[in-house]
Formats: C-alpha cells, sequence, structure tokens
C-alpha cells in the first residue's frame, strides 16, 4: 500500500530576482515499510525534497498524497536538535506531550530507550551525552510520535566514521523491529546501499535512476554483490543530467 505519493512535483526558489530550479518533475510512490534511500550529487534537490514532503516547504506545482490523509511525519536532522534543559527521556516524550495516557508514554519511552541502547542515560542531559547518543535520542523521539513516515536529512553526516557504521547497522535493526516507512537522504553511496530496500539517485532536481536493493540485513560491503548495487549507483550519479 503507497503512503506516500508524488505527481509531477516542482519547486522553483527566487533567487536575488533570478529562478533556481531545485526539483523538475518528481514522480515518486513510496510503499508502506519502505526504506528508501536518496542519494546524489550536493545541490541535486536531495533535502528540498525531503522539507516538502515534510511541509516545511511549499512546493511550486504537482501533487502530494499521503496515506492515510493526515499522516503524522517524524523528521530527524543532521544535527539532533534537543532542547538542552530536557533529559534524554523527557527529549523523546516531548514528543508525545500532547499525550494523555501517561502509562502509554511511559511505556513508549521505555520501549525505544531500550531499542536505542539508552537506557543507562535516561536522566542524562544533552550536554552529557555523545554525538552519537544524540543523534539515538532524535530518533527516539521521532519513533516515540510512531509517525507514518520518518524523513531523515544527513542524519549520520556529522558523527565520526565508528559512530556512523554503528549506528548504521543500528538503523536497519530499529527498520526492521519498529517496520517503519524512512526516507533517508545522503550522498554517500555505501550509506545509501546499505541501508536501502530501494536507491532513489537524483541529479540536477530529477530523479535520475532508481533500483532495488535485494539484499538482507546487515549488508556486507565487501560482498560482490553490493560492489555491484554501488557501482550502478555511481554510473547512475556520474551520467546524471
Ligand atoms: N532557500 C533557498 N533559496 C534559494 N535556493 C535554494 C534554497 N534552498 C535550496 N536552494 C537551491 O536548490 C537547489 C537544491 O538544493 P538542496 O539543498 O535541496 O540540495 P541537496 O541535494 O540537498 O544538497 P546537499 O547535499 O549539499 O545538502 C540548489 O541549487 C540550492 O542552491
Amino acid at each position: 500500500m503507497a503512503v506516500l505519493t508524488l505527481n509531477n512535483v516542482s519547486k522553483t526558489y527566487l533567487l536575488e530576482n533570478r529562478q533556481v530550479s531545485a526539483l523538475t518533475n518528481i514522480n515518486l510512490t513510496v510503499d508502506s515499510g519502505q526504506f528508501v534511500t536518496f542519494v546524489g550529487r550536493s545541490g541535486c534537490g536531495k533535502t528540498t525534497l525531503l522539507r516538502i514532503i515534510a511541509g516545511l516547504e511549499q512546493k511550486t506545482c504537482g501533487q502530494i498524497t499521503f496515506q492515510p490523509t493526515e499522516a503524522k511525519i517524524g523528521l530527524v536532522f543532521q544535527e539532533p536538535r534537543l532542547m538542552p534543559w530536557l533529559t534524554v527521556e523527557n527529549n523523546m516524550a516531548f514528543a508525545l506531550q500532547q499525550e494523555p495516557d501517561r502509562e502509554y508514554v511511559k511505556a513508549t519511552v521505555d520501549h525505544y530507550l531500550k531499542l536505542l541502547r539508552l537506557e543507562d542515560f535516561r536522566h542524562a542531559y544533552p550536554s552529557e551525552i555523545s554525538g552519537g547518543m544524540a543523534q539515538r535520542t532524535a530518533l527516539g523521539r521521532a519513533l516515540c510520535y510512531n509517525p507514518d513516515i520518518i524523513l531523515m536529512d544527513e542524519p549520520l553526516g556529522a558523527l565520526d566514521a565508528f559512530t556512523r557504521a554503528t549506528l548504521q547497522k543500528e538503523l536497519t535493526q530499529i527498520f526492521q523491529e519498529a517496520h517503519k516507512t524512512i526516507l533517508f537522504v545522503t550522498h554517500d553511496v555505501d550509506e545509501a546501499v546499505l541501508l536501502g530496500e530501494r536507491i532513489v539517485v537524483m541529479g540536477g532536481g530529477q530523479i535520475c535512476n532508481e533500483l532495488a536493493v535485494p539484499l538482507t540485513y546487515p549488508r556486507i560491503a565487501a560482498s560482490k554483490e553490493f560492489y555491484n548495487i554501488r557501482s550502478q549507483v555511481l554510473a547512475a550519479i556520474m551520467e546524471e543530467p
């Protein structure tokens, strides 16, 4: 079942009386429970696409349909954007501040603290945890909200290589366990192949290729199959318009 459909979505920015075309005729259907990675060169329109889907930016033309119509959307950015005056658990619970059933809130936060291996840091403040933990907390906040779709814009981009590799592995575990629909933007081809069931290659504001990744998790970057898909993605990026 499709949770998200984009028909001919375009975006033009006005920059100092000059029109900048960021997206041109994007057509995309995302099924429930899919992990889709978006990859492409800097400036190809990945962030703009996510921001339009999130409703943070207006499209210039085209149609976006959600199923359910009032789909809940969770967002994770490159920086964790936590509230420094709240503990890890309260940052996560913040997504549920309107929820009257406090038992449900506690059970949900406990569940994701465990899933994200943050139980021992539940009472810590953002200044007392590492970058990786902070990004896990941001992911936990998005998961607690129980969104229909999670949009992630370079969420691991600011982390060191080891923390990034650990979180990539954990993300696929969380994806398998939480059964969420995830749209994940990256400029890292390996990350796109490690994580995505489907890779959307963007170039010049358009979708220039799509690949299915028929590999089980966890994926082995040194495998022949991984290498083949990686080569196809790289070729698609090099051939972009
Ligand atoms: N607020 C804005 N005003 C004017 N132009 C913008 C604005 N935001 C983005 N653009 C332009 O739209 C195009 C797409 O930008 P976008 O940030 O979506 O690309 P991206 O693929 O996410 O790049 P990166 O990987 O570097 O983050 C670029 O040409 C950019 O300069």
